[in-house]
């Protein structure tokens, strides 16, 4: 078989070409389109791929985007599955309040995260850190269960919302140093730490709720940017939200041909 994972952020389309679901393993091929471009991808980089047997993605962008996206699906026979957060899946237990309402990629990160570290037979409280045009810190105890997470402007709209509401900023982007002497070092500096003291504020909170230190781990477009500049240990994980669709459709029983579409609310 083949499967096709999308991963469609606020900023940017990320796909990846797998030959089976076997969790952990590499991409054959993958790709990154801003979302002004997706109209291209069944002519372009999607043209020459082998067709995929088998589709699954993670939408967080709304409606049109997704219509927009099923469109260039039509260049194979292939059926657009979306995953939406439940109460339960693969291992997670969903701790939201509504939750439906929490964005597919938190679910999927989560997911990708839990079962990476259960895999290698570490059972410790989890933070997830995704890095992206939003910035998320979702908790999970040892056992899988989602407690709860922090939703934060990401670097970019943090420097433009301070760019428009202010007078005198209109900077290019600077260095991070402990003490910035000028406005660039300043802004760069402020938006990074801002991201770092949430994290360790939300590592500190679930290492004493659940009485010992966890583990942290980061992802996104801005991950290797971020993780530079944390105070306590993080590990740098390649593509959360892929590991997280790989998990889900090996759970689904994606990879025996026989349709399983059905959503579990
Ligand atoms: N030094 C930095 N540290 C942290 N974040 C940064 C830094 N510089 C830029 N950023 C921001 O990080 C975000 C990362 O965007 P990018 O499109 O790479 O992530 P993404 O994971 O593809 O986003 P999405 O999935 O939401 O589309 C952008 O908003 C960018 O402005
Ligand atoms: C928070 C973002 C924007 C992060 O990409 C996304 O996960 C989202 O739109 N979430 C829905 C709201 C929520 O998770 O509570
Ligand atoms: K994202």
């Amino acid at each position: 078989m083949t499967f096709l994972a999308i991963d469609v952020g606020n900023t940017r389309l990320k796909w990846a070409m797998f030959s089976n679901v076997s969790p952990g393993q590499y991409p054959i091929a993958q790709g990154v389109e801003f979302l002004e471009n997706i109209g291209r991808l069944s002519e372009g980089p999607w043209a020459e791929l082998p067709a995929p047997t088998r589709m699954l993605g993670c939408i967080v962008a709304g409606d049109a985007i997704r219509r927009l996206v099923e469109e260039q699906l039509e260049l194979w026979n292939v059926l657009p599955q979306w995953v939406i957060a439940s109460k339960y899946e693969a291992g997670v237990t969903n701790g939201y309040d509504h939750p439906l309402r929490l964005g597919a990629d938190r679910w999927l990160a989560m997911i990708g995260a839990y079962r990476r570290m259960r895999r290698s037979q570490v059972f410790k409280p989890l933070i997830v850190v995704m890095v992206g045009t939003a910035v998320t810190i979702d908790a999970l105890d040892s056992s899988g269960m989602f407690l709860g997470g922090l939703i934060l402007p990401g670097h970019g709209i943090m420097l433009r919302a301070l760019e428009s509401g202010t007078a005198g900023l209109h900077v290019p982007t600077g260095e991070v140093v402990s003490f910035p002497k000028n406005t660039s070092d300043a802004l760069t500096s402020g938006g990074t730490y801002a991201i770092a003291g949430a994290v360790r504020r939300m590592v500190d909170t679930l290492g004493s709720q659940c009485n010992e230190t966890p583990l942290c781990v980061m992802s996104g477009g801005a991950g290797w940017k971020m993780v530079q500049n944390m105070d306590l240990q993080v590990e740098l994980v390649e593509m959360l939200i892929f590991d997280g669709l790989l998990e889900v459709a090996f759970h689904r029983g994606m990879q025996d041909g026989e349709d399983n579409a059905v959503l579990f609310p």
